[in-house]
């Protein structure tokens, strides 16, 4: 891992292996870290977020997902993030010590939404109390209203935010609304903060007003494709870019209209990717084999426009 490094580009949000009986599956992490490195060409990740089922495991789960993803990622990984957040603040302040005693590249944060913060006095409080814990560690907001309930602006959020969370390093932005990012970087140089894209299906836009980059689940399995995106739109190759970005969406128009969540991630990281990702957890479930089967021939149907 490289501490001190702007966190941009692509970040797999992991997936949390499971077995066959529900339990996490720490073995297959090393040839997940491997697989991503090396097929997908994604060197950072974003462990125990949504993707993750965070919000499913029990403490000692998330820390010793935690650890595994540390301790296989240290030498080949360049950021390993790890999702703190809870719905009991003193949860996600354990959980923001280990992340900072094992040596995590930073911590993120959602807000809490089974009792919601009213306004952002209330939520900068409840972050500032997590980031505290961990004042060696950058900290990422991470804001997804369409699962949190939770939709004070950003652009609002960010306000002054230093000096109550000095470790404040940016945003991981999972919302539809591009004028509250584009304000966000507008007002705070991308230099000074990274913002980081949640909605894979429109990166493309989030990159043309200035995102530094995008966490998503979907980096798991179309990393190397988005990366060939991202470096069309470095070389101000539109048109390419595009081409990529209509190709994703191509696939995730289609498995959304199927029903799709992390359920649906989880079969097709196993059959893209040959690793065990197992079921997800209750209350979700899996993926049916009619699901599996019309997935994988989508994405075997699509023409890439680097010849695979
Ligand atoms: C709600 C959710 O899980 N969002 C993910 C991350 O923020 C995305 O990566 C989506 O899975 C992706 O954009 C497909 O809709
Ligand atoms: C998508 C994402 O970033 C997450 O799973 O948390």
């Amino acid at each position: 891992m490289t501490p001190g490094k702007k966190l941009q580009g692509l970040v797999a949000a992991t997936v949390t292996p499971m077995t066959p009986d529900g339990q996490i599956n720490l073995s297959v992490i090393r040839q997940y870290v491997d697989y991503l490195v090396s097929e997908q060409n994604v060197k950072s990740v974003f462990v125990n977020g949504t993707t993750g089922e965070g919000l499913s495991l029990n403490t000692q789960e998330r820390q010793q997902l935690a650890e595994e993803w540390v301790c296989q990622g240290k030498d080949k990984l360049d950021h390993v993030i790890i999702h703190v957040g809870a719905l009991s603040l003193p949860e996600s302040q354990e959980l923001a010590r280990h992340a900072a005693a094992i040596g995590a590249s930073g911590i993120a944060v959602i807000a809490p939404f089974f009792f919601k913060p009213a306004n952002k006095d209330e939520l900068i409080a409840f972050l500032q109390k997590v980031a505290s814990e961990a004042p060696a560690v950058p900290f990422y907001y991470y804001h997804i209203p369409p699962l949190t309930g939770v939709k004070i602006r950003v652009e609002e959020l960010l306000d002054g935010i230093k000096e109550w969370i000095p470790t404040f390093q940016g945003v991981k932005f999972s919302d539809t609304d591009l004028l509250d990012l584009a304000q966000c970087i507008n007002k705070n140089e991308r230099e000074q903060f990274a913002f980081l894209y949640g909605v894979d299906e429109q990166l493309l836009s989030a990159l043309a007003i200035g995102a530094n980059g995008a966490v998503g689940s979907t980096y798991n399995y179309l990393g190397r494709k988005t990366n060939l995106m991202l470096q069309a739109f470095a070389k101000s190759d539109l048109a390419l870019a595009r081409k990529y970005q209509f190709l994703t969406g191509e696939f995730l128009s289609f498995v959304i209209k199927l029903g799709f969540g992390v359920a649906q991630t989880k079969a097709i990281m196993t059959f893209v990717s040959g690793i065990p990702m197992g079921p997800p957890r209750l209350p979700l479930v899996g993926a049916s084999e009619e699901f599996i089967a019309k997935a994988q021939a989508k994405l075997n149907s699509i023409v890439w426009p680097d010849g695979d």
